[in-house]
């Protein structure tokens, strides 16, 4: 498991060094030793204080077991810091669990016996609630409130109870709902450090392939493009990435290209139709001139007048894309668009009974490599259409359904022994990826278990700070090479080249599960077969072959369960991306996105083939705490909200949670938020990248924890109680010109009265609220500075993170700016809870 592994990629071939890198291995090792010592610490801590505070809880629950499911309990202890004695009470909840509520105020009176009962605690409460002067009460009120003579020395409190009267008790005051944030923490920070263990940097020696096999040995490739709705998905979009991979640097006759449609539509069909004419002067074109960006739209964007065909092939291209658009824009086809009896006939299909949600198989073949050729007389790969059957009475199972029906076609039609999967807004950026992969499959020492190659998602619209983090750096650059040295990095969705033969076996049954060519079927028959959507009622698709069913995370799932059969992967990232892929910039697509992305990992976390259950028995333990930190991360949510609401909360209502400055506790505190933050700004720089983009990435990180982590946690919960089903809301990958261009400033986009926005808006609220009276307090009283420098410096924080939320609120104009409702609901969801947590106080 530790030892460095064999240095894939054809490296050995010339007795090449080996191509593990150790770059930075030695500073790595000095901060993983310091992040775990950081880590140790916070546990310790955490236990001492929970320990210490879960004993106290447990003797105070006995005592009033006999009441209500909330208990308010009363405490009274001695303050060393303002020589008076202190009355906190706390909340239980009905479990006999803790509230996260804790909290203190100033009296002036003799300690109550700790035999207070509810009740009493309950008036003291009420008294607290009306301030001094309390109107008299019985005995324990009349405690309370009797003020001492001056100079008179505080009576020692009730030794009986819960309350030790140790040093300890300003870890006392602090709030379980920080304790537990804590310790979510620490075992999320703990499965995160994985990840850094044992890196692998592959090194790729493309020049050696030739010497293992030659272009006539090269294995066939089949590749898959998705797409699913033409208004969401432009077609003109989807045709440059079909474009940028049929001109792949790869013998024609071994490349296959398929369309997967699964929105069924008569456009997309025509966009492809459009593109089939026009790959025909395209790739001859890129061959001529060796282009490296094979998308038209970006190689135009990039550069109009290098060659003398260049301008030819623009307004060639121009063309195309207009017509395209134009039949978007109508929504339909003319009849004299369909210039021939072959357009006509496969249009036929869409009769007024076809919809997206139901209709029959349509498979269109529109190059063949044995028979169409290009204006230069060469043969062109294949091209294949493919809308498969729907039917709204069975799921359909989005993504992965798709790429199992397209699996089984492509098995009839070509059965080219790789495969390589495409999500329709990611373009080929290099027209060598192919080769590339190769270097591995055909690498005399790889491991026979490998079962894919993954090329890291990398994006072509971020704009130069990633305002939204949408880059997702350290997932996709550190954390794939991390895995990489552990058993295998994940499959991104995009962008993975698969073993036809990993997706059609099982590893406890090595021979192929599903082979089903019939003599005596003719090959379109048998298509149409294996494309309807009863095909696989009672089969082991979805299940043990093929992409895995059961989440909206269909990539991760799959890779996971290959893994756990024993596969392997490789990460291959050379420095010119192989793809780039578009990412939503509209602010709230993010939000639907990540929502959908972390909906899907914690069905996976949570199910019977969950990392913590399943994945441990068959992967190293390390490579599952990989699996784990991904499909857990939603519970970040519970950290990021305590500490974006308590922390403030007790500030507004003037209590600290925290040690005092003074206190060594407190450098603890200290260590280890910059010791974690540190940690993870060296990493984004290593990984190449820079500090305004982690600091918005990091934004980006509490941002998600506020909204959409719970958002999906709650969806998890209504549909695991049948009260809704998982969606795969496709994302929009429309361009809206002025919001692109506010993107590319850097300013962020509200804009739509989303949900999701509120309690974004809230914490940003109450943060500011928070650290206004702290500075108010402090002013007062300046004494008080110790006490309250770290929730000041939190709502700090919090107030600095939430800057473009003020901004969007109150000093922007334009159309992204927060909509007047969000800010509405959002300042009185802040007075509101103001005002419940300060009559609680
Ligand atoms: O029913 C469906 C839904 C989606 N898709 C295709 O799936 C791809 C990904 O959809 P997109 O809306 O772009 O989702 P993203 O969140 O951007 O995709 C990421 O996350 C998905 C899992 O949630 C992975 O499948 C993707 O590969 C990964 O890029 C697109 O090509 C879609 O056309 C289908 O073919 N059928
Ligand atoms: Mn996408």
């Amino acid at each position: 498991m530790w030892s460095q592994p064999r240095p894939y990629g054809l490296g050995e071939i010339q007795s090449r060094d080996p191509v593990v890198s150790a770059r930075f291995f030695r500073v790595r090792c000095a901060v993983l030793l310091f992040g775990f010592c950081a880590i140790l610490l916070l546990i310790l801590l955490c236990y001492y204080n929970a320990g210490l505070r879960l004993s106290t809880a447990w003797e105070t629950k006995n005592h009033y077991r006999s009441h209500y499911f909330v208990y308010i309990v009363v405490h009274l202890e001695i303050s060393k810091q303002c020589d008076l004695p202190r009355l906190q009470v706390r909340l239980y909840h009905f479990h006999g669990e803790h509230s996260i509520i804790n909290f203190i105020a100033c009296t002036t009176s003799s300690a109550p016996t700790s035999k207070a009962t509810s009740s009493t605690a309950r008036t003291c409460k009420s008294n607290l609630k009306e301030n001094l002067p309390y109107r008299t009460r019985p005995k324990l009120q009349e405690s309370l409130t009797t003020r001492p003579a001056k100079g008179t020395k505080h009576p020692k409190p009730c030794p009986a109870g819960n309350y030790t009267g140790k040093r300890s008790k300003i870890l006392l005051d602090r709030s379980y709902g920080v304790t537990r944030a804590d310790l979510v923490l620490a075992f999320l920070w703990t499965t995160w450090q994985a990840f850094f263990i044992n890196p692998i940097h592959h090194q790729l020696f493309l020049e050696n392939l030739p010497e293992v096999a030659k272009e006539s040995d090269y294995p066939g490739l089949d590749v898959f493009v998705c797409t699913a709705d033409p208004f969401k998905e432009p077609p003109v979009g989807v045709v440059n990435t079909v474009l940028s991979v049929l001109a792949y640097d790869y013998p024609t006759e071994k490349l296959s290209v398929y369309v997967s449609d699964d929105g069924g539509s008569q456009l997309t069909l025509f966009a492809f139709m459009e593109c089939a004419k026009f790959a025909r002067h395209w790739l001859p074109y890129c061959r001529k001139y060796n282009i490296m960006d094979r998308s038209p739209e970006v190689h135009f964007a990039n550069d109009t007048s290098l060659f003398p065909e260049t301008k030819e092939i623009q307004v060639m291209y121009a063309k195309m894309k207009a017509t395209i658009e134009g039949v978007v824009d109508q929504g339909s086809i003319n009849v004299d668009q369909l210039i021939d009896d072959r357009m006509v006939k496969a249009f036929s299909k869409w009769n007024p009974g076809f919809t997206c949600h139901q209709h029959p198989t349509v498979v269109e073949v529109l190059l063949k490599s044995d028979k169409d050729k290009d204006v230069t007389d060469h043969y062109m790969p294949n091209l294949f259409y493919l809308a498969r059957e729907k039917n709204q009475a069975i799921p359909h199972r989005f993504k992965a359904g798709a790429l199992n029906t397209l699996i089984r076609v492509s098995t009839i039609m070509t059965n080219a022994p790789l495969i390589l999967i495409l999500d329709c807004d990611m373009y080929s950026n290099d027209p060598k990826t192919p080769l590339r992969a190769l270097c591995y499959f055909l690498d005399p020492n790889i491991d026979p278990k490998l079962a894919f190659v993954q090329f890291p998602q990398r994006f072509h619209n971020i704009n130069k700070t990633d305002t939204y983090g949408l880059e997702h750096l350290l997932e996709t650059q550190v954390c794939s090479i991390g895995m990489d040295g552990l058993g295998g990095t994940i499959f991104m969705g995009s962008g993975g080249i698969f073993k036809r033969q990993v997706l059609l076996e099982n590893h406890s049954t090595p021979h192929k599960l599903w082979n089903e060519t019939k003599e005596s079927e003719d090959v379109s028959a048998l298509t149409h077969r294996v494309a309807s959507c009863v095909y696989e009622e009672n089969t082991k698709w979805g299940s043990e072959i093929g992409f895995r069913y059961g989440t909206l995370v269909e990539d991760i799932y799959t890779g996971f369960r290959l893994h756990c059969s024993g596969w392997k992967s490789v990460t291959c990232n050379p420095t010119r991306a192989a793809f780039l892929g578009g990412m939503p910039i509209a602010f709230n697509d993010f939000l639907c996105q990540s929502s959908r992305w972390y909906l899907g990992l914690l069905q996976t976390g949570l199910s019977k083939f969950s990392p913590v259950t399943f994945g441990m028995k068959f992967l190293n333990p390390l490579h599952g705490m990989c699996y784990v930190q991904f499909h857990f991360r939603v519970f970040w949510c519970i950290p990021i909200i305590i500490y974006a609401f308590l922390p403030q909360l007790a500030l507004i209502n003037s209590f600290p949670i925290f040690p005092k400055v003074s206190d060594p506790w407190f450098c603890l505190y200290a260590f280890l938020f910059l010791g974690s933050y540190g940690k993870d700004l060296y990493e984004f720089v290593m990984a190449g990248s820079v500090f305004q983009k982690w600091w918005n990435r990091q934004r980006m990180v509490l941002i998600l924890g506020s909204s959409c982590f719970p958002l999906s946690i709650f969806n998890w919960l209504l549909a695991s109680l049948r009260l809704s089903t998982f969606e795969f809301n496709v994302t929009s990958k429309v361009l809206d010109t002025e919001l692109s261009k506010r993107y590319e400033k850097g300013i962020f986009e509200f804009g739509v009265d989303l949900p999701l926005l509120l309690p974004v808006s809230v914490a940003a609220l109450i943060n500011l609220l928070a650290f206004v009276m702290g500075i108010k307090e402090i002013v007062i009283n300046i004494g008080r500075f110790e006490d309250f420098l770290g929730q000041l410096f939190i709502a700090g924080f919090g107030m600095v993170n939430s800057w473009p939320i003020y901004e969007a609120m109150v000093l922007r104009n334009d159309k992204g700016k927060m909509p007047i409702k969000t800010t509405i609901k959002s300042v009185c969801a802040t007075l509101a809870i103001c005002f419940v947590f300060g009559s609680a106080f």
